[in-house]
C-alpha cells in the first residue's frame, strides 16, 4: 500500500469515515504521499502548543479552539482541536479532514496531518501568519496594509484556489462557506482558502445530492438559501460578495451606510448603473488604486453576485478575466439578495429559466436538489447560530 493511501485509510479509520464511492485516484494519492509525517503523536502537539495554553489560542471556530504551535524542527503549525461537546462539529471536522487530504494547492490551506488520542481529535495545518482576511479588513487598524496591489493579488489567488476546487482537483468540491474569515493570508499575503467543514464533494458521476442549506449570512446565494439549489455558482456568488467587500472595505452582512441601498451589493449596483461605481472604493485605496483594474473588479464582482446563477461566470471565466487587461465585460444584471428570491425580469432572451440547471455540459455546473424547502421567506430557513451561520446537514 502506498504511503498516501495509508494516510487516507488511516484518516478514515481514525475518524470513522465511510469509504468513498468510486475508489481513490492513485495519482492524487501519490501527491498526498509527497507530504511526510501525516500522523502526529499527541505528545508532539502538546509540546508544540505548550499544552494547549490559552496564550497559544489563535481563535475559536465552529469546531472549537485553534492553537498556534512550533514543532521541534522549527515549523510553525496551527492545531484545530475538536471540542468534545459538539456533535455537529464532529461531522464537519471529519468532512474537513477528508476533503483536505485530497487537495493541494497554493491557495488552499495545507493540512499537514492529524492526531487522534482517546477522545481528542486534532487536525494540524501549516500556520498562516497574517491571520484571516476579515480580521485585517474589518477588525483591525491594519487595513491600510492592504493596498490595491495586495487586494488585487488576493482576489486573483482566491479565484485560482476556487477554480482548483471546482474544476482541477480530482473531484469537484463546492466550498459552501466562502467568506472573508475563511481566507487566511500568509506572510507574503498569499491567500489560502480554509475551513472546509461545510464543503461538499461531488463525484463526477453524481447528479443529485440532498443537502441542507449551510453557510454564512450575507454570503449565501439566493437560489441556495431559498430552494437549496447547490452548484458551483453558489461559491461564485460568495466570491463576488467578498470581492466587493475587499474593494469597499464594508462588510455585506452589516452594511449600514446612510445611503439609498439595502446592501453592499445593491449600493454597488446602483452606483454602477449611474457610472459611478468607483465611489464604493475604500478611501484608503486612493493612492494605490489602479483605476481601470478597480472598475473591472467591481464589474466582475457584480457579475458574480447576479441574482440568476446561470448568468454568473464560472471561476474559470473569472480567472481568465483577471488574467487579461481590462476589456469589455458584459453588463451585470441586478444582484441577488442573499436569502431572497432572485428576480427573473432581467433574464436575457434565450436563457433557460430554471435556476441552477444550466445547459452546460460540464456536470460540475449542475445544480443539486435539497431536502430543505424554503417557503419564500428567509424566516423559513434554519436558525442562524451566533456566528451568523446556518448549521450543516444533520
Ligand atoms: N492555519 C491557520 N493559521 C493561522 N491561523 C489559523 C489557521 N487556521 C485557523 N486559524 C485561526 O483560528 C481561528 C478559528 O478558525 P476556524 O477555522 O476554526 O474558525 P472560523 O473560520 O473563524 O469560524 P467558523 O468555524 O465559524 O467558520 C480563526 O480566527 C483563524 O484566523
Amino acid at each position: 500500500m502506498t504511503k498516501s493511501k495509508k494516510f487516507l485509510n488511516n484518516i478514515i479509520k481514525t475518524f470513522g469515515f465511510s469509504s468513498s464511492k468510486g475508489g481513490q485516484n492513485e495519482e492524487d494519492l501519490e501527491k498526498i504521499a509527497a507530504q511526510e509525517q501525516k500522523v502526529f503523536p499527541f505528545e508532539t502537539l502538546v509540546a508544540a502548543t505548550k499544552n494547549f495554553h490559552s496564550t497559544h489560542e489563535l481563535g475559536r471556530g465552529g469546531f472549537g479552539p485553534v492553537y498556534k504551535g512550533k514543532l521541534e524542527d522549527g515549523r510553525e503549525i496551527a492545531v484545530k482541536k475538536l471540542s468534545q461537546s459538539s456533535n455537529q462539529g464532529k461531522k464537519e471536522f471529519m468532512n474537513e479532514a477528508k476533503l483536505l487530504a485530497r487537495v493541494q494547492h497554493r491557495n488552499v490551506v495545507n493540512l499537514l496531518g492529524y492526531c487522534a488520542h482517546g477522545v481528542e481529535k486534532l487536525l494540524v495545518y501549516e500556520y498562516v501568519a497574517n491571520e484571516s482576511l476579515d480580521k485585517l479588513l474589518f477588525k483591525s487598524n491594519r487595513r491600510e496594509e492592504l493596498d490595491w496591489k495586495r487586494r488585487y493579488d488576493i482576489i486573483c489567488g482566491i479565484a485560482r484556489g476556487l477554480l482548483y476546487l471546482h474544476e482541477d482537483s480530482h473531484n469537484c468540491i463546492i466550498h459552501r462557506d466562502i467568506k472573508a474569515s475563511n481566507i487566511l493570508l500568509d506572510d507574503k499575503w498569499v491567500p489560502k482558502i480554509a475551513d472546509f467543514g461545510m464543503a461538499r464533494l461531488f463525484p463526477e458521476d453524481e447528479t443529485h445530492v440532498n443537502t441542507r442549506v449551510a453557510g454564512t449570512n450575507g454570503y449565501m446565494a439566493p437560489e441556495y438559501v431559498m430552494h437549496g439549489h447547490l452548484s458551483v455558482k453558489a461559491d461564485v456568488f460568495s466570491f463576488g460578495v467578498m470581492v466587493l467587500e475587499l474593494i469597499s472595505g464594508h462588510r455585506n452582512s452589516s452594511f449600514n451606510l446612510n445611503v439609498d441601498a439595502q446592501s453592499l451589493l445593491d449600493w454597488a449596483y446602483k452606483l454602477y448603473k449611474k457610472g459611478k461605481s468607483s465611489e464604493i472604493m475604500d478611501p484608503t485605496l486612493a493612492s494605490s488604486a489602479v483605476t481601470e483594474q478597480v472598475a473591472m473588479c467591481i464589474q466582475m464582482g457584480l457579475l458574480c453576485v447576479q441574482g440568476d446563477p446561470q448568468l454568473r461566470p464560472t471561476m474559470h471565466r473569472v480567472v481568465v478575466i483577471l488574467s487579461k487587461k481590462p476589456s469589455n465585460l458584459e453588463e451585470p444584471t441586478r444582484p441577488g439578495v442573499p436569502g431572497s428570491r432572485y428576480r427573473r425580469s432581467h433574464r436575457p432572451v434565450g436563457l433557460s429559466s430554471t435556476a441552477g440547471t444550466s445547459g452546460e455540459s460540464n456536470s460540475r455546473s449542475r445544480a443539486f436538489d435539497s431536502s430543505f424547502t424554503a417557503t419564500g421567506t428567509t424566516s423559513a430557513a434554519p436558525e442562524l447560530d451566533d456566528r451568523g451561520k446556518r448549521p450543516a446537514e444533520s
